[in-house]
């Protein structure tokens, strides 16, 4: 096994990290769909539908042929939505070498199930391949690694060498990779603020202002933090790249697809139309009834999530969630749990 590496997807983030990689000099393979992505990155260097005007290294090369890309491998990266994990997976599986190691790219949540991307791959590769398993996560529009401009991110894995071993693979001058070994809570971050993310854009589609987006960010965070905390995440894993870090660049960025659609949907388009109008993944919308759902088996309060869901799948009118919102029973800001270090003298 060389150094190959093989990328799972020819999306805007599949190919900006095919790019980054190959820049630094690791022979890269991507795996497309369609034939239209494997011409354009074979033979113009240029992938105009996903990625448009970054450069592709001509040494960078993509096939739709799934064995041929992952032999030989010892990284394997899915740059795929979360909703094509399971699938993908299943077929790469018997090409796959057995010291290989897995990492994920995705933001999101399997909608029946409600399983994070590592539970999927463990059921699918076996418990004990979770120790060959990373998740890459944090503030990172696509549109702004692939024109190298400083960016940051975080790599979880249960094994402290996978993660430094993926580090070593991605960090440039310009890429920035931390490591945390708190992988629920790095996957639970880059799910649940694409939620958030449709929340604020739906707020920018109404016409509100930088104080509802604050708010929903702020109570946002707070909810992703309820939830994580419930489901045995740490904390503090929130206050970093995969928690704060994405949720303020999602929530902010002209790049942001979650963003967008919740401005369309503001603005009084159906879910339909948004989603046919973007023509690129949206992962907050399934992860919106993820969400929902785990929500519901933890026993936590969500409420942005929640009426974001009714909004989305009920036919809830963005401007009476809103007012739930803001009528909801007066209540503390901090967590009773939190508080008992700070706390008011009985
Ligand atoms: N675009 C970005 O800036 C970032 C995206 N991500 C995550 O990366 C993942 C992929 O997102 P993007 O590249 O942005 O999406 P995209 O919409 O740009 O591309 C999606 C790619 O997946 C393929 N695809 C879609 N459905 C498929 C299926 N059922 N089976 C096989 N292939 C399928 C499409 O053909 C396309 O090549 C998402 O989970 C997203 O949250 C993470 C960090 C940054
Ligand atoms: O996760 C992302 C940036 O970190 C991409 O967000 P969008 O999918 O909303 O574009």
């Amino acid at each position: 096994m060389g150094n190959k590496i093989a990328i799972l997807g020819a999306g805007s983030w599949a190919t900006a990290l095919a790019a980054l990689l190959s820049k630094k000099g690791y022979p890269v393979m991507m795996w497309a769909r369609s034939q239209e992505q494997v011409t354009q990155i074979n033979n113009f260097q240029e992938n105009t539908r996903y990625l448009p005007g970054v450069f592709l290294p001509p040494q960078l090369m993509a096939s739709t042929n799934l064995e041929e890309v992952v032999s030989d491998c010892k990284t394997v990266i899915f740059g795929t939505p979360s909703h094509a994990f399971r699938k993908i997976l299943q077929e790469v599986l018997p090409y796959v070498h057995k010291e290989a190691v897995f990492v994920n790219t995705a933001k999101g949540i399997e909608e029946d199930s409600l399983y994070r991307m590592s539970e999927v791959f463990m059921q699918e590769a076996g418990t004990q391949s979770l120790s060959r398993y990373a998740a890459i996560s944090g503030p990172s529009h696509a549109e702004e690694v692939g024109q190298n401009l400083p960016t940051t991110v975080v790599v979880a894995a249960k094994e402290k060498i996978v993660a430094e071993q993926v580090q070593d693979i991605f960090m440039t001058d310009m890429f920035r990779v931390y490591t945390n070994p708190d992988l629920l809570g790095v996957e639970l971050g880059g799910a649940l603020k694409n939620i958030i993310a449709l929340g604020t854009g739906i707020s920018d589609g109404l016409g509100f202002g930088d104080n509802t987006k604050a708010a929903l960010m702020t109570r946002g965070l707070a909810e992703i933090t309820r939830l994580g905390i419930a489901m045995g995440a740490n904390p503090l894993t929130f206050a970093g790249l995969a928690g704060v870090g994405d949720l303020i660049v999602t929530c902010t960025s002209v790049h942001s697809r979650n963003r967008r659609a919740g401005i369309e949907i503001g603005r009084g388009k159906s879910l339909q139309e948004t989603l046919s109008g973007i023509n690129m993944v949206v992962e907050g919308v399934r992860t919106t009834a993820g969400a929902h759902g785990l929500a519901q088996r933890y026993d936590v309060k969500m409420p942005i999530t929640e009426l974001t869901y009714e909004v989305l799948f009920k036919g809830l009118a963005p401007l009476t969630a809103v007012n739930k919102l803001m009528t909801r029973l007066k209540t503390h800001e901090v967590e009773e749990v939190a508080l008992a270090a700070v706390n008011w003298t009985k």
